[in-house]
């Protein structure tokens, strides 16, 4: 797996995550779904320029411009909920994307320590021959991730598959990388050491979905 992690740079990135994680910004709900948004478009032009584009000659009102095509084989696919404000970042830039969702959510059994990824709703396009783009602000053990890719197997191969993030725990990363057997960019804003013993990155942010969307009630 190629992990590009863009906060090695220091960046305007680098304060929209500091604001992510603060325990005192991160409860106006507004501003922490705009920062993931925001961390989207980074994400989305970062990534943008790895993808291959077709030249084209437009016409101005003066004369003829050498241009690069809208790419229009992406599939933008994030994960319910946390994954909406991310989606929504890069759906910004890649306008002309498809569009996939997926609820895939961590569910706790009796033993607060363990639990299980349900996944229970899934629209997605073919992926055949596609550019998969995959968004999950939080990849923690990276169980839903993997959950997530395997429910998308019978939609078609994807020629190139991105992965987009925006905390993970190395434990996580690693699970992930180990999953997938073809060619796979993470594309991530941080990757803190390790989890908790409910499976939180530490130190995180907290809980991304309640965070963005308000607290749920567990089922
Ligand atoms: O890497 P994992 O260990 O699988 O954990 C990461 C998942 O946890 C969060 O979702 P959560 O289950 O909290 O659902 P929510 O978005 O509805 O809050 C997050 O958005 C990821 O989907
Ligand atoms: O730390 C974590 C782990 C999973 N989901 C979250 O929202 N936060
Ligand atoms: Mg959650």
């Amino acid at each position: 797996m190629h992990i590009h992690n863009l906060s090695e740079t220091p960046s305007i990135l680098n304060t929209f995550m500091s604001e992510l994680r603060d325990e005192t910004i991160q409860k106006d709900s507004m501003r922490f779904r705009r920062n993931i948004e925001r961390i989207g478009e980074i994400m989305g032009y970062e990534l943008s320029k790895s993808l291959q584009y077709d030249a084209e000659t437009i016409q101005t009102p003066l004369g003829k411009s050498e241009t690069v095509l809208h790419r229009k084989d992406i599939v933008l696919c994030s994960i319910l909920r946390a994954g909406v404000p991310l989606h929504d970042g890069l759906l910004n830039y890649f306008d002309a994307a498809e569009n996939a969702f997926i609820s895939a959510y961590r569910q706790h059994k009796h033993d607060p320590e363990s639990f299980e990824i349900i996944v229970e709703y899934l629209a997605c396009p073919s992926l055949e021959g596609k550019t998969l783009i995959l968004a999950d602000p939080m990849l923690a053990t990276g169980q839903s991730m993997v959950a997530t890719f395997e429910a998308l197997k019978p939609f078609g191969t994807p020629k190139a598959i991105h992965l987009v993030s925006v905390i993970g725990a190395q434990p996580g990363v690693d699970f992930v990388s180990k999953a997938f057997d073809q060619e796979v960019h993470l594309w991530i804003a941080a990757i803190d050491e390790k989890l908790n013993d409910k499976g939180y990155i530490i130190p995180g942010l907290g809980d991304a979905g309640d965070l963005a969307f308000g607290n749920k009630l567990q089922q």
